[in-house]
């Protein structure tokens, strides 16, 4: 690493002012990607990031994902999975491990992160407090062989309908940074599995989040000769779906996006998390990296 003149350590410093004041008191709603999480450094750098956050005033809010993760034990069970949609299709014996996953390892690991950081950082799921309300997700996909549209029965996969602020707000404030699966449970009290970034989305709609970053392991949405689109509008985001460049993955992420910006959040950018201080260097520098979708 080059090394930083003190001089210049006190000027990056005193650039990212603005930026601290822009966000002063704010809530940023970070989805840390599954695939973003990467080496054991990255992801300490990332708690860090967030540990900073808060020391500024900032109140993050991180939701993550843990889908290679949920595909590392599944395989170890042999258990199969299939996608459809960009979506996990959920059974019985899935939504079981999906959890297991999703609100133990992964969610206690982040949180373990964060606080060996100097942070606070409380774990919890869409489950507790009845925080997050879903239903049933249904979806049509086009069959391969008949080209035909058809309907798929995803399982145990909801979608948001309801947020449930209470337990947030006794948090959001008070110097704690609540680090959130992506699970909700229906009206019937059963478990859902839900997109990390749909999940993402309904928080910080639901909060008013002022940024909602999407951290995942690519540069931002890509064109068809994978170069980066620096800003996309919601117009052109729709049609990148509807021809197929966005595809897997990226369609919920795209699609959270819009649904934030409908809901009032002001900026919604999606960013290569694996990038060293990806986070900071987002918020706290004139250097927008990846993808900012705009109305
Ligand atoms: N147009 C596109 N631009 C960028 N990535 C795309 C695009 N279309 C599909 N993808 C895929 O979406 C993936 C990101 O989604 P996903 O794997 O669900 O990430 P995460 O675990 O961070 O939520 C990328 O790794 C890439 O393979
Ligand atoms: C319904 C559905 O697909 N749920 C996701 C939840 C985790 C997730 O979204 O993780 P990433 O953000 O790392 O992709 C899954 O089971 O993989």
């Amino acid at each position: 690493m080059t090394e930083i003149s003190p001089l210049d350590q006190a000027r990056i410093l005193s650039e990212a002012l603005p930026h601290m004041q822009q966000y002063d008191e704010e809530t940023i709603v970070i989805k840390y990607g599954g695939h973003a999480m990467g080496d054991e450094e990255t992801a300490k750098n990332f708690a860090r990031d967030i540990v900073l956050l808060e020391q500024t005033a900032i109140n993050p809010v991180v939701v993550h994902g843990g889908g290679p993760q949920i595909a590392t034990m599944l395989k170890r069970l042999g258990i199969v999975s299939e996608f459809a949609a960009g979506l996990r299709i959920t059974d019985a014996a899935t939504i079981e491990i999906v959890e297991m996953v999703l609100a133990g390892s992964v969610n206690k690991q982040i949180v373990g992160y964060i606080n060996e950081a100097g942070g606070k950082a409380v774990g919890l799921s869409g489950k507790d407090a009845n925080m997050v309300k879903a239903s049933k997700t249904t979806r049509t996909i086009i069959d391969p062989d008949s080209h035909i549209e058809k309907a798929v029965d995803l399982g145990f996969v909801g979608d948001p309908e309801k947020v449930d602020l209470t337990l947030l707000n006794q948090l959001i404030g008070y110097e704690l940074i609540p680090v959130l699966a992506p699970l909700a449970t229906s009206k019937d009290g059963q478990t859902l599995n839900v997109n990390a970034d749909t999940f993402a989305g309904a928080v910080a709609g639901a909060l008013k989040a002022k940024r909602l970053l999407l951290l995942t392991d690519v540069p931002g949405v890509l064109d068809k000769s994978k170069k980066l689109i620096p800003q996309l509008s919601v117009k052109d985001a729709r049609k990148l779906i509807a021809d197929g460049t966005i595809s897997g993955g990226m369609i919920p992420k795209v699609e959270t996006c819009i649904y934030a910006l409908e809901q009032g959040v002001e900026g919604v950018v999606i960013i290569d998390g694996k990038m060293q201080h990806a986070v900071l260097l987002e918020l706290f520098t004139n250097t927008g990296t990846g993808t900012l979708i705009h109305k």
